[in-house]
């Protein structure tokens, strides 16, 4: 899915620019194909700012199953949106559903998370604008959303520090309790 809002050509030029600002010749052999490729491939890896949660939560079924629902070790492929490069990792979501046992297809949960990773991100945003909008399109009772990544703007460049892991999480309704929300901790942990 690319942005409507996306700009080939643009971004092709912007690329050119850019290589000619490092001191490099953008007309050699090897780099004459490279804006059209890299403006192709942010494309892909910005394409969830073509989409809302509401595109992917599209499939529910009343099922009447009002227990925990949890998907972990979603992977995530993110882009710093200080740095412009990727973060990377896993992410776990899980929720209650409403007391009617309204429920999402499994695979719409990780499609979720990368409408909001396909794009320049904070970690932080992504965990709670995935929360948040499981909270606003499902009414469930209670959601947690734990992400785990690795930034590589901490491992390639500035502090590189390889293997340092950031997690955040957000936890609505009754996932607060802490009851609930260590027995969701313990199936992500176990
Ligand atoms: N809170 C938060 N910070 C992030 C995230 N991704 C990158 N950062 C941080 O954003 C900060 C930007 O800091 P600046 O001082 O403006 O940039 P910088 O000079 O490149 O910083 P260094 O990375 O420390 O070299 C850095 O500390 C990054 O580690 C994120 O998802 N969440
Ligand atoms: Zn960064």
């Amino acid at each position: 899915m690319t942005s409507p809002k996306f700009d080939h050509d643009r971004a092709e030029r912007a690329i050119r620019e850019l290589l000619i600002a490092i001191g490099e010749d953008p007309d050699r052999e090897g780099l004459k194909e490279t804006p059209a490729r890299v403006a192709r491939s942010y494309a892909e890896i910005a394409g969830g700012l073509g989409q809302s949660a509401a595109d992917v939560l599209t499939t529910t079924f009343d099922l009447g199953h009002d227990e925990m629902v949890l998907v972990k070790d979603i992977e995530v492929w993110s882009l710093c949106e200080h740095h412009l490069v990727p973060f990377t990792g896993v992410a776990h979501v899980g929720y209650i559903p409403s007391a009617e046992g309204r429920i999402t297809g499994l695979s719409k949960l990780a499609r979720l998370v990368d409408v909001y990773a396909k794009r320049p991100q904070v970690q932080e945003r992504l965990t709670t604008q995935v929360a948040d909008s499981l909270v606003e399109l499902l009414g469930p009772r209670g959601v947690i959303v734990v992400v785990e990544c690795e930034h590589l703007c901490m491992t390639m460049r500035g502090v590189r520090k390889p293997g340092a892991k950031t997690i955040t999480s957000a936890v609505r309704g009754q996932l607060r309790d802490p009851v609930t929300r260590a027995e969701a901790m313990s199936l992500i942990v176990g």
